[in-house]
């Protein structure tokens, strides 16, 4: 099925890239549909039918992973691998080491979907892989920053494109992140400690989860964001001054900001306002991205009239700014206080998910996708069409809904009487709840649906066709946009 022409050094290795850009859209399908049941067991609790693999607290962990690191990881391995050989004008550093982080990368998610099931979890949120997974994970991000950085090194061009930038910062902050929060006491091959007890186990554990946040969702896919909307906008970066100012504002300013999701905890209180504050500081540089992305557009905004694939591209960045200003906001203590252990959190997280990581990886398949083939499009540009609509409006009910319910929950756990009694009990905000679950559940349902569309549609563009190397262009004064 990969046409691959014999590993020749003038053509650009698309069989990884290709591979990663089928399973992305597998990975997407199974990670929303696990989304899905676990917004169907908040409606109908008992449609777990007393199996524990099947029970909340599993399956939770099961939508991260599989959201997070296979549906997104996937995404970022393709466009990654895609972007530096084009905008390096050169092959992939190693065939062989690029062929074992796609195989290493899918053992990773196939261990993740086998033993998070079952139960076996560090319990650190979005770092519930046991250490014997961990160390595989560690192996394989070590081959994945020798291909990323081995290409950069044998480029044929004198400059680094600015997406190189975000992917290399993210490569090696993952590699960092996820060595230190891990490090751990293995009790047996299933359970190991954490080598951090108490207040410091909990900051080192949202230095981890703020920055996977801020590497893996955002830093990485703005990398993604810098190829593809001049790409298919037809139009340079708006400022490529702007986008390096940013990139180092941006790596500069996460880094701190941790702690807005351990506000109100036993963390030292100078630490908390600090977190607060470097999270105010970060909409600067969060919105240098998303400006800079959207100015782009300038000369060209009438092609979105026409092109769903910009759509998709630019909503994407809409919701980037969106919720990057939501973030800053929540992490206001007073502010915090409200929304924190609600449903405005879970709102946030897939105004983030849902709305940038997603959609801007929508986006760029549906750019790449045909390449592969040696196509210019995909199969129907009208299905890209009903796709970024149904996903549209599923984001939109998702997060409103739990918008309301967050606020309302917030304000029913704090009224009090006159008394000092509280006004309402607990289950009294659970069952004003319920209505909002039910649309929740509908929002992830056309989320899910226009996953199924986009398979079909990417089916229909790959069937009978071979996946082909381009050639390297030999010319040299090349445009550092590949
Ligand atoms: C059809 C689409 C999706 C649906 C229906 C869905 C549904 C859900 C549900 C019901 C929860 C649990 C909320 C709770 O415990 O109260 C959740 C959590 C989460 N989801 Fe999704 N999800 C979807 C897509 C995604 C995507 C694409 C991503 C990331 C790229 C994502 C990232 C997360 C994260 C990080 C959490 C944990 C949030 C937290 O702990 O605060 N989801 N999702
Ligand atoms: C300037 C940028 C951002 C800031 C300052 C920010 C801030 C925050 C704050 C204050 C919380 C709530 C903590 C709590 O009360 O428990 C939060 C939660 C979260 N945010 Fe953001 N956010 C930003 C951008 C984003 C983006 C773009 C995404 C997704 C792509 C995202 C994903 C999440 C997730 C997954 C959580 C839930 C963590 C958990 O408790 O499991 N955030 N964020
Ligand atoms: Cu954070």
């Amino acid at each position: 099925m990969w046409l691959t022409v014999g590993g020749n050094q003038d053509n650009f290795n698309y069989k990884v890239v290709s591979q990663f850009a089928i399973v992305t859209v597998l990975w997407g399908i199974v990670g929303m549909l696990v989304g899905v049941i676990l917004a169907a067991q908040l409606v109908w609790p008992e449609i777990t039918f007393n199996i524990p693999w099947l029970s909340y607290g599993r399956l939770r962990p099961l939508h991260t992973n599989a959201v997070i690191f296979a549906f997104g990881g996937s995404a970022l391995f393709a466009t990654s691998y895609y972007i530096v050989q084009r905008t390096c004008q050169v092959r992939l550093f190693c065939d062989k080491l690029a062929a074992f982080t796609f195989w290493g990368w899918q053992a990773v998610i196939v261990l993740a979907a086998i033993t998070l099931p079952l139960g076996i979890s560090t319990s650190k949120e979005y770092a519930e892989l046991e250490w014997p997974i961990d160390l595989l994970i560690t192996v394989v991000w070590v081959a994945y920053a020798i291909v990323f950085f081995g290409t950069l090194i044998k480029r044929k061009t004198k400059h680094i494109y600015v997406s190189n930038w975000f992917f290399g910062a993210y490569i090696l902050t993952i590699a960092v992140l996820h060595i230190v929060n891990n490090i751990e006491m293995p009790a047996s091959l299933f359970k190991s400690y954490s080598a951090y007890g108490g207040a410091q186990d909990a900051m080192i554990q949202w230095w981890y989860g703020h920055n996977a946040v801020g590497f893996f969702l955002t830093t990485s896919f703005l990398g993604m964001m810098y190829y593809f909307i001049p790409k298919q906008a037809d139009r340079p970066i708006y400022s490529y001054r702007l986008s390096i100012v940013h990139f180092w504002a941006l790596n500069f300013t996460y880094m701190w900001a941790g702690p807005h999701h351990l506000l109100y905890s036993s963390l030292p209180d100078w630490t908390q306002s600090l977190g607060m504050v470097f999270s105010l500081i970060l909409l600067a540089p969060s919105w240098g991205g998303m400006i800079n992305g959207i100015m782009t557009l300038s000369g060209a905004w009438h092609k979105l009239r026409t092109d769903p694939i910009l759509k998709f591209l630019v909503v994407a960045l809409s919701f980037y700014g969106m919720s990057t200003f939501e973030g800053s906001m929540m992490s206001i203590k007073t502010v915090n206080s409200l929304s924190h252990y609600t449903d405005w959190t879970i709102g946030h997280v897939h105004s983030g998910a849902l709305g940038w990581v997603a959609m801007i990886t929508i986006g760029s398949l549906y750019y790449l996708i045909p390449r592969l083939v040696g196509q210019r499009d995909m199969y129907s540009t009208k299905l890209i069409e009903l796709h970024f609509w149904i996903a549209t409006i599923g984001v939109v009910i998702y997060i409103a809904a739990m918008w309301i319910a967050g606020v309302m929950q917030g304000l029913m756990w704090r009224a009090f009487e006159v008394d000092g009694t509280l006004t309402y009990s607990f289950v009294e905000s659970v069952k004003a709840t319920y209505p909002f679950y039910v649309i929740r559940l509908i929002g992830g349902l056309c989320y899910l649906g226009g996953m199924l569309l986009m398979a079909y549609n990417v089916y229909k563009t790959v069937a009978h066709k071979k996946f082909i190397d381009a050639p390297i262009p030999q010319a040299l004064n090349l445009s550092h946009q590949g």
